[in-house]
């Protein structure tokens, strides 16, 4: 087993309750309300701005320009394809410009946005690694559940979040990371990315949790 598989098997019950969470199911049926859509796009917005600080610490600690340029991209197709479709869905959800910019944040947002800047400010790139792989492997995972449903038939505020997370490019961006993770943590002293990548998992669970039962603003 590699040490990123045995990183997720250590961490197997958050990792499968997220997986499998009842937010995802909702999304995946196409019944998720629009209300708690919309809480979980407001505080994964603020996410993806320590995410973007975590990629842009990727690029500075990563070990060559090969790996760099690799960050690079995907920083440039985050800025892109991700950023459209969070302000599709804000407008189509109603979100008022100072929701989108600065809402007032749930615990679980604090806590990764804690997580993400603490493990950029370690220059570290095992520990980085582990953050940014427990975050779009997770998600890959739970957006491959889609591959034997109808997404034709789903709005687009649903089908395109799940799309953006499982597609070609995505998927070997994730398996790219994977293997970044297990030589870079093979070469260096492999606890604090093993507990980084703990923290994380249990966070995208309270993520997931938080959607659900948060009263909407
Ligand atoms: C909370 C969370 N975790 C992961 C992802 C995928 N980058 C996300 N958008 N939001």
């Amino acid at each position: 087993m590699s040490f990123a598989e045995a990183c997720r098997a250590g961490s197997a019950r958050d990792w499968d309750a997220a997986v499998n969470h009842p937010f995802v199911d909702q999304l995946l049926d196409g019944t998720l309300p629009d209300d708690r859509l919309r809480h979980y796009l407001v505080q994964d917005y603020q996410f993806c701005d320590a995410f973007v600080i975590l990629l842009g610490a990727a690029v500075a600690t990563a070990p060559g320009l090969g790996e760099r340029l690799r960050f690079a991209r995907v920083l440039g197709a985050f800025a892109a394809d991700e950023d459209d479709y969070f302000t599709r869905s804000f407008d189509e959800l109603g979100v008022p410009p100072g929701e989108r910019a600065a809402p007032e944040l749930a615990r679980p947002t604090r806590e990764f946005d804690a997580l993400m800047r603490e493990a950029a400010g370690s220059r570290s790139y095992p520990v980085v690694l582990a953050v940014l792989l427990v975050a779009e492997w997770l998600y890959g995972d739970w957006a491959a559940r889609g591959r034997d449903r109808d997404l034709a038939a789903l709005a687009p505020r649903h089908r395109d979040w799940i799309r953006l997370h499982d597609n070609p490019d995505y998927n070997a961006w994730v398996d790219w990371l994977r293997a970044e993770f297990d030589n870079a943590t093979a070469a260096a002293d492999a606890e604090p990315a093993a507990q980084a990548f703990a923290r994380a998992v249990r966070l995208e669970r309270a993520f997931f949790d938080d959607a659900l039962i948060a009263r909407t603003a």
